[in-house]
């Protein structure tokens, strides 16, 4: 049976099975008395294809749009286009200038000739009567007209099934209905035969039994389908940032609004059409729209902002025009509404034991059959009555018959693949109160097998809440804190350090220091960003002036592959000026000046070097997460195009950030490694800092081994054999080192790996292995769309609850096949053999 399962059932797998696959095995499955029930709750593939579908023609419509838009641009380019559109009266009424199909036209047809005819973002952005720098005010009657006008961001859904569709469906079994006209035909024969009452006790007990598989296969289906939407609902909450009434909020994205400005981020998913009003380095990735793997640029020349596609690099601000069921991926959204899930390879197999045992169970009914109605046959030879058929052996006929599809009915046993289905979701519903929301059933089912889980230190494994505690600037260490005031810090440091300090953390950021709704300053972007801006506050810079002072020109965001980033300012007093930071290491190596004890800016030479390499170790000793902070004065030429500058900067100074373990997370890796599951830290951090972490939680060992990522690259694959076992800390890594390491895992060493992430660049590792968890709160759209699982509480304990819950999956489905198997198997041997025995007197 093994053989026969993994020969037929084998090839699905848990996660990215392709298509063929997975029709494949469901034709396999031919015994199958309710279709519908069997694959309930596994994703509807022909829905599927439609999506498919309507992908590959989004691919051509976007391609030819930008052809034709290119062409239309070289023509236009020169010409003073003058508009005719007049919006409807009710529009207008309203108080907009613009309606919702013209708007739509232009960005789903990324129709630059509209978009200039328009009068481009800004005028479009007045047409909507909002501001490009306060967005929407929020009294609730111009929120209501908005509404009214061009619509809300949500999709239609199909709406919930009412339990008697349930009941409806549940009918709809061939064994239950041929068995219900047997009910029919014995009920018509015994009454006529027998009279009422005593004729229909048979009729009367198959029907009752009818009634009773019915009602309870219903209300199981239901109850299962209610939850499942519940899940569906939690999985599709996402906020994001907006301004409004020149404040900015976080809102959900079905409150957004045609006019709303949404401030993007790097792994963001744009929620909605719109167009770029401004930002930098924006690549945008449109594969879920069109499968086109490619990103796309976005600015100011190409500012179509598509909803559902995801942001891979760069930050932005963007305008919504278009919202919920106009856009594409509304379209797209609405036929995946009822997608379900890929099987689990679980259920494939349970399957693959249920068509076995259907089979054995058909031939046992046809023999049962065969050998009752042979048993009528020669008692009837004897009694020499074989010509002569009365009604009562037409009734032992349908008798006979109504056995053998009992046999039938009590052999296949399709309780099997819906059992795991119903248990997976039973583990889902109460991993969803210990803070993990799953997203693909078959993880459950994985996680309990799982041997190995690759964490990321920030925010899993630490609490993500980050303070600059130390700093080192002109080659003077210090400490800070809170009640250490400013002008003690500021004492003891020279003006102008200070000043250019200030100058580079405001500017040379992606976080921002916003007034928040209830006018209170709140500090906006990751927990390093945040911590360093705070740090600024605490020393007296005012972010609104700094910001005022100098224009940004350019930004290059940070990404974890570079682990840094940069602007270009313009100085008030001229000139332009590039501030760079990021990891220590790395800044370190691009600086050859600094700025001294007494405020000047003097050569690096091997002294002041190694001085400041022994602050960044001692600092990382401390698990003090370090950056560096450098500028370069380049004169007064620059071009936007041109990159920022490698080598050449003067070092302002080092940060030591701290960011402290969370509570529990000792107990649970010990907890896994009594388990048996071995956990390894893969962090982009500095290799000392990760160290002093991985010591203080248990994860680094004695024996251990501790690498960095560009050290891990160069291996060769017997080193790799050797190195990996042992291995317990990757610091310093690339998002593709964390992929190979998972890859090598599964494949040479044929474990189980989860991974963990947060970030855009974890993405790929979340699709390699077998489990991939999301930090909730942490994790970007884009780790949580790769992911299987995740973690609402960014908390490493709760992995360990996740794991905990796929191991009692695993055994109460194997309890649950045992005790099916030995019902189904005596049920079978019993109605057989009494059969037979009745057939053969
Ligand atoms: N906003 C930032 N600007 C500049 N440098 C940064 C910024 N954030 C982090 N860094 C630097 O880049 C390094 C690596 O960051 P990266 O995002 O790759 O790791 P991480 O995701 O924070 O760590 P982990 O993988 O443990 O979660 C950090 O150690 C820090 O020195
Ligand atoms: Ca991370």
């Amino acid at each position: 049976m093994e053989s026969y399962l993994n020969e037929n059932f084998g090839d699905v797998k848990p996660k990215n099975s392709s298509e063929e696959t997975l029709q494949r095995w469901r034709k396999l499955c031919w015994i199958v008395k309710n279709r519908k029930r069997r694959f309930r709750f596994t994703a509807n593939l022909s829905k599927r294809f439609e999506a498919e579908a309507i992908r590959r023609s989004n691919q051509e419509k976007f391609r030819v749009a930008v052809l034709v838009s290119q062409a239309a641009l070289q023509f236009i380019n020169g010409l003073n286009l003058s508009s005719d559109y007049d919006a409807p009266e009710d529009v207008k009424a309203a108080g907009f200038q613009i309606c919702a199909d013209e708007l739509g036209s232009i960005v789903e047809g990324r129709d630059v000739k509209k978009l200039k005819i328009h009068g481009g973002v800004e005028n479009i952005a007045a047409m909507l009567s909002t501001s490009i720098i306060n967005g929407i005010p929020t009294s609730e009657h111009i929120i209501n007209e908005r509404k009214r006008i061009y619509g809300i961001n949500k999709f239609t859904e199909t709406p919930a099934r009412g339990f008697w569709v349930f009941v409806w469906e549940a009918l709809q079994d061939t064994t239950l209905m041929i068995l219900a006209i047997c009910a029919f035909v014995s009920l018509a024969v015994g009454i006529t035969v027998e009279g009422w009452p005593k004729g229909a006790y048979d009729g009367l007990g198959i029907v009752l039994s009818i009634l009773l598989v019915v009602f309870v296969t219903a209300t199981s289906d239901y109850k299962q389908s209610l939850q499942f939407r519940d899940l569906d609902k939690e999985k599709k909450k996402i906020m994001v940032q907006v301004t409004r009434d020149g404040l900015r909020q976080k809102v959900s994205i079905f409150d957004l609004l045609p006019g709303d400005l949404v401030h993007l981020a790097i792994g963001d998913q744009v929620p909605a059409d719109g167009l770029f009003i401004s930002g930098f380095s924006v690549l945008i990735n449109e594969s879920c729209l069109t499968g086109e793997c490619e990103p796309v640029n976005v600015n100011a020349a190409n500012p179509f902002l598509l909803s559902g596609t995801k942001v891979q690099d760069g930050s932005c601000k963007m305008l919504i025009t278009t919202v919920g069921m106009r856009t594409q991926w509304g379209k797209l959204m609405a036929t995946l509404s009822e997608g379900g899930d890929d099987e689990t390879p679980l259920q494939v197999k349970l399957n693959g034991v249920a068509t076995i045992i259907g089979k054995i169970g058909l031939y046992f009914a046809i023999v049962t059959f065969a050998v009752l109605v042979q048993g009528l046959f020669s008692r009837k030879i004897q009694e020499g009555t074989h010509w002569i058929w009365s009604g009562d052996d037409a009734m032992e006929m349908l008798e006979f018959f109504a056995i053998a599809v009992t046999i039938i009915v009590v052999a296949v046993p399709e309780g099997l693949p819906l059992a795991v289905t119903l248990s997976l979701a039973f583990a889902m519903k109460k991993m969803m109160k210990d803070k993990a929301l799953v997203r693909h059933l078959a993880a459950c089912e994985t996680m309990g097998s799982s041997t190995n889980i690759c964490s990321d230190k920030t925010g899993t494994l630490t609490s993500n809440h980050m303070t600059v505690v130390k700093t080192c600037i002109c080659e003077e260490i210090k400490e800070v804190s809170s009640s250490n005031k400013s002008y003690n810090f500021r004492s003891a440091v020279p003006e102008s350090a200070v000043k250019i300090l200030l100058q580079s953390i405001f500017n040379n950021t992606g976080g921002e220091v916003v007034n928040s709704k209830e006018n209170k300053i709140e500090i906006l972007g990751t927990p390093t960003e945040t911590a360093l801006l705070e740090f600024a506050l605490l020393l007296g810079g005012d972010f609104q002036a700094e910001r005022q002072a100098s224009t940004i020109v350019k930004v290059e965001p940070f990404n974890s592959a570079k682990k840094r980033m940069g602007v270009v300012i313009e100085l008030p007093e001229g000139g332009f000026r590039v501030h760079s930071k990021g990891a220590s290491e790395i800044i370190l190596a691009a600086c050859d000046k600094v700025i001294d004890s007494n405020g000047d800016v003097v050569p690096l030479d091997e002294r002041s070097t190694n001085h400041l390499k022994n602050i960044i170790e001692l600092f990382a000793s401390e698990a003090l997460r370090t950056l560096c902070l450098a500028y370069m004065d380049i004169g007064t030429e620059f071009s936007v195009d041109s990159a920022l500058p490698l080598k050449g900067y003067t070092c302002i100074g080092i940060v030591g950030i701290k960011d402290p373990v969370r509570p529990g997370v000792k107990e649970s890796v010990a907890i896994c490694r009594s388990a048996g599951i071995t956990v390894r830290m893969v962090t982009g951090d500095n290799i000392n800092t990760a160290k002093a972490i991985a010591r203080e939680i248990g994860i680094l060992t004695d024996n251990g081994i501790a690498i960095e990522g560009p050290e891990f690259r160069e291996k060769s694959e017997e080193e790799l054999h050797e190195l990996i076992p042992k291995m317990q800390v990757m610091a310093r890594s690339s998002p593709m080192d964390k992929h190979t390491l998972v890859k090598h895992l599964r494949t040479t060493f044929g474990e189980v790996v989860a991974v963990t992430g947060d970030g855009t660049n974890d993405a790929p590792a979340l699709h390699e292995a077998d489990i991939g968890l999301a930090m909730g709160i942490a994790g970007t759209e884009v780790a949580k769309e790769s992911a299987d699982v995740i973690i609402l509480d960014d908390n490493f304990s709760t992995i360990v609850t996740v794991a905990k819950w796929g191991r009692s999956v695993y055994i109460n489905i194997q309890k649950f096949v045992q005790f099916q198997l030995t019902v189904n198997v005596v049920a079978l041997i019993v109605n057989f053999s009494s059969a037979c025995l009745t057939g053969f007197q």
